[in-house]
């Protein structure tokens, strides 16, 4: 066990993306999951929390927190955050994006399917699947950005799965490049095992809503 741990819940949230970067990066890691209000009370009461938030990632002797934080400093270790500060920087503009366009469905977690669906279909396929489509028509790399795998296509595959999973593969019917980036990203060996391992968390089930409504009410 390399002795990187991640605390969170077990659930999706502001954690898959992390879990997916660290096996992509080849970062073996366990899970510490929230389930009861003392549990934070005392990751609280010991300083672990700076911002009394979660995720919380635990790696070489230090605590990380801030999803964002935590995703950057993985890409820079994995060697997937761009070679130069232009690079680095387009890479940030469009994972800002992609966190965009899936973090709404997070704090949409507690409302019915449908109202989650309609905010979807009125409010951010419209709006990133073609400014991603068009990225990736510019790049012509079947990446977002230069010429291999960066953070920004680990933050794009992240909503494409979701909305994949609510709505079916003709939600990218139109959008030919993404319908080839989703294909290429979810057939690659570390991004399939991760979809088919223990770390891939279930869509928005009860029992992580459960949990977080008792740990944070
Ligand atoms: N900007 C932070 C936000 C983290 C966040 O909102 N975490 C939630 C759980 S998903 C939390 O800890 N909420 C408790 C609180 O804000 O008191 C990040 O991206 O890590």
């Amino acid at each position: 066990m390399s002795g990187v741990k991640l605390v969170y819940f077990n659930g999706r949230g502001k954690g898959e993306l992390i879990r997916l970067t660290l096996t992509y990066i080849g970062l073996e890691f366990e899970e510490f999951y929230l389930t009861e209000k003392s549990e934070v009370e005392k990751l609280r009461a010991d300083g672990h929390l700076l911002f009394q938030q979660v995720p919380l990632l635990e790696i070489d002797g230090k605590r990380i927190v801030q999803s964002g934080a935590i995703l950057r400093y993985l890409a820079r270790r994995g060697g997937i955050y761009g070679d130069n500060n232009d690079e680095s920087t387009r890479i940030d503009e469009l994972f800002e994006g992609s966190r965009d366009f899936v973090g709404p469905m997070f704090g949409m977690v507690f409302n019915p399917e449908k109202e989650v669906l309609k905010h979807a279909n009125e409010k951010l396929l419209p709006r990133y699947l073609p400014a991603f489509n068009k990225v990736l028509e510019e790049t012509g790399s079947g990446y977002l950005v230069g010429k291999s795998l960066t953070l920004a296509d680990l933050g794009l595959i992240e909503p494409l799965l979701l909305f994949v999973e609510y709505l079916g593969d003709q939600v990218l019917t139109g959008y030919p490049q993404l319908q080839t980036f989703y294909k290429n990203m979810t057939s690659n060996d570390k991004i399939a095992s991760f979809l088919s391992g223990p770390h891939r968390k279930p869509k928005n089930d009860q029992a992580y809503i459960d949990v977080v409504n008792r740990v944070w009410s």
